[in-house]
């Protein structure tokens, strides 16, 4: 079982280092080897997915990642930003479903920034699609016309783009309560026609799955509305980035949404939803319970360890029970602790 992981940028060390505690923590003799991704890399190697880290990641059964970028490399040539870097690995190793699962555990009800009732409860998943649309669409650049400049972007999909993470959508609906939402912009965009189309030709396989639709400015607008409406919902790349980031306040802190990015045979990247958060890296207080969660999510989908993932969840909701908080999710009466002491909390639930 070889894990390649990517500690990235910013917060990114100080929480992967967490999660490979836990990971290590449970005795199943994982092979796990570093390698750089992002600004570090492109300081490195001038190359933010350099050669030593794909043939790593290529090789290695799942890849566990904290997080990339940062304001020192945001006016770098596009090409050699970190984000391309995490791009690069994603359409490289082919990894087209995102799953990002925002839970409420119910400790945190009042870390929402909604009412404890809208929330309480939650358990949503969204499927977003990860190698195509608008983030990898040719053309795209901007170019000097009538004297001005003008920037462009193309979202495209192929029906089989479509089709393929649809599956993983419904299948992913069958094994919880059987209710998919497909979120698109048909009123405006071809391209997302298209993508619902081609949802409800893949809903014939899946009579047992209650199949809708919904505008992705409703969907923005009914995820804080009455967020417990949805139980699955499957979107496009772009639509995707935007609807998990909000879904994951739902949960009290985009510091609790794990993330899992597979390809077709359950090679995955794991890595939290959030960023290198840039403003408190390196002060030991960034909340790593989003990796740990994410690497749960390796032990489920990569390596079929349906009761060490659960071992794992189950360390997390103890820590949570016991008043552990990063200052993320901190309220007045709990124990404020930081990345390494949350750690430590979980490896001690876990034991
Ligand atoms: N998957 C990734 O690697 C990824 C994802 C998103 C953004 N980014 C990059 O990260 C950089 C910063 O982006 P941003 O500021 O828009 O988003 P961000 O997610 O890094 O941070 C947004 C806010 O959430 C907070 N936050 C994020 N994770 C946290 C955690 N674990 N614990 C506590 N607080 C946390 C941050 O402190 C910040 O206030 C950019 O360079 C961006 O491109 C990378
Ligand atoms: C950093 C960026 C390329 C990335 C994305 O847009 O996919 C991030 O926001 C995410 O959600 O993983
Ligand atoms: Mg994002």
């Amino acid at each position: 079982m070889k894990i390649c992981v990517l500690p990235g940028d910013g917060i990114g060390p100080e929480i992967t280092a967490e999660a490979v505690r836990v990971l290590n923590a449970l005795d199943l003799k994982f092979e796990m080897e570093t390698a750089l991704l992002g600004g570090g890399a492109v300081d490195a190697t001038g190359n933010p997915y350099p050669e030593a880290t794909q043939k790593l990641a290529r090789a290695a059964d799942a890849v566990l990642l904290g997080a990339v970028g940062g304001p020192q490399w945001d006016s770098l040539p596009r090409e050699q930003r970190p984000e391309r870097g995490l791009l690069g690995i994603r359409k490289d190793l082919n990894l087209f479903a995102n799953l990002r699962p925002a839970i409420l555990y119910p400790e945190l009800a009042n870390a929402s920034t909604l009412k404890p009732e809208v929330v309480a409860g939650l358990d949503i998943l969204i499927v977003r699609e990860l190698t195509g649309d608008i983030y990898f669409g040719q053309p795209r650049g901007v170019r000097e016309e009538n004297g001005e400049r003008v920037g462009f972007n193309t979202m495209v999909y192929s029906e089989s783009e479509i089709r393929r993470i649809g599956h993983v959508a419904f299948q992913a609906a069958q094994k919880r309560n059987r209710k998919l939402c497909s979120v698109d912009k048909m009123n405006v965009l071809e391209c997302t026609q298209l993508w619902r189309d081609v949802m409800i030709e893949v809903s014939k396989d899946y009579p047992d799955v209650e199949l809708s639709h919904m505008l992705v400015d409703n969907a923005a607008m009914q995820l804080v509305k009455a967020p417990k409406q949805f139980d699955v919902m499957v979107t496009g790349n772009m639509f995707g980035d935007i609807l998990s980031d909000e879904a994951s306040m739902l949960t009290g802190s985009i510091g609790m949404l794990p993330s899992a990015s597979l390809d077709d045979k359950n090679k995955g990247l794991y890595e939290p939803s959030h960023g290198s958060a840039p403003d408190i890296a390196g002060k030991g207080v960034a909340n790593p319970l989003a990796t740990i969660l994410s690497a749960a999510m390796m032990l489920r989908y990569t390596f079929g360890l349906e009761e060490q993932a659960v071992r794992v969840e189950n360390a997390v909701k103890t820590v949570l029970a016991q008043g552990y908080r990063t200052g993320d999710i901190y309220e007045r009466g709990t124990n404020k602790v930081g990345t390494k002491e949350m750690g430590d909390a979980v490896l001690a639930a876990l034991a």
